[in-house]
């Protein structure tokens, strides 16, 4: 049976090629000087919290299903903002988990703090698309780009200016990413073929990266504990959609997180 990832990826590439059908490069390239300019993603990082929160607006999932019903894009970034969180991470993807590049666009006119396209990324189109939505940050998945499209995609992106979030779930891609000398490392806890998480992955990684390397724990954290055991392993920042979106005060979900 063909798992989830190899699915969405097949799934994404017939999106690339109607998005590029829709509007051509040229076009799209006409975009990018209205873009908003780049905000510094790092940087974000760097201030307040023990642990850095990038807070994701996340509809649904093919994990969960759909996760929040009540769902205004631009009020939860602005209550993610309010909270404290230091970036912000906005899905993308239409048909698997509900996203949209306008809510993207939405986002980042209406919040001071820098966003991250989260998508699945496999073509240079895709990584202009982010840049002309006003994308500060773009994430790319190891596991999705065989040999030299890692190394292609992250040119690209630092090429915008923009900074690429590098995840990687399986440890035989860490030294493929390293090669990278990337300003940002994520671990995914999530195996996206089996969906099973555990926070025990990051940490393990972790320690296999060098400490000049902003990291990233990415899924499956959930309550202030999660988040201490993050903090006593030295991880420097936490992805976090699914267990903010289901709480029904979101302000107050952000502000238990982050009390750690
Ligand atoms: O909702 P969670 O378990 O807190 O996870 C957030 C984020 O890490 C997750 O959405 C994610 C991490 N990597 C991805 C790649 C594609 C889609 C989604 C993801």
């Amino acid at each position: 049976m063909q798992d989830t990832l190899s699915k969405i990826v097949a799934h994404k590439r017939t999106e690339i090629a109607a998005a590029k059908a829709r509007t051509p490069l040229a076009e799209l390239r006409a975009r990018l000087a209205d873009a908003p300019p780049v905000r510094d993603f790092v940087a974000g990082l760097k201030t307040k919290n023990s642990v850095a929160l990038i807070a994701e607006v996340k509809k649904a999932s093919p994990s969960a299903g759909l996760i929040r019903a009540d769902f205004d894009p631009v009020a939860i970034a602005r209550t993610y903002e309010q909270g404290g969180a230091n970036c912000l991470s906005v899905l993308t993807d239409e048909h698997f988990f509900q996203g949209h590049l306008d809510f993207l666009v939405a986002i980042r006119r209406e919040v001071g703090i820098p966003v991250l396209r989260k998508d699945f990324i496999l073509d240079a189109y895709q990584v202009l698309e982010a840049r002309a939505s006003g994308a500060d940050a773009v994430l790319l998945i190891a596991e999705c780009l065989p040999g030299q499209e890692l190394a292609d995609l992250h040119a690209a992106i630092l090429d915008h200016g923009m900074t690429p979030l590098v995840e990687l779930y399986d440890a035989e891609n860490l030294d493929r990413v390293l090669a990278l000398n990337p300003k940002l490392v994520g671990v995914n806890n999530r195996d996206l073929r089996t969906f099973v998480t555990d926070i025990a992955h990051a940490v393990r990684l972790h320690e296999r990266v060098p400490s000049t390397i902003p990291f990233v724990a990415e899924s499956g954290i959930r309550t202030a504990a999660d988040v201490a055991r993050l903090r006593a392993a030295g991880i420097d920042a936490m992805l976090v959609g699914e267990s903010l979106m289901r709480q029904p005060d979101l302000a107050k979900a952000v502000g238990d997180l982050l009390s750690q």
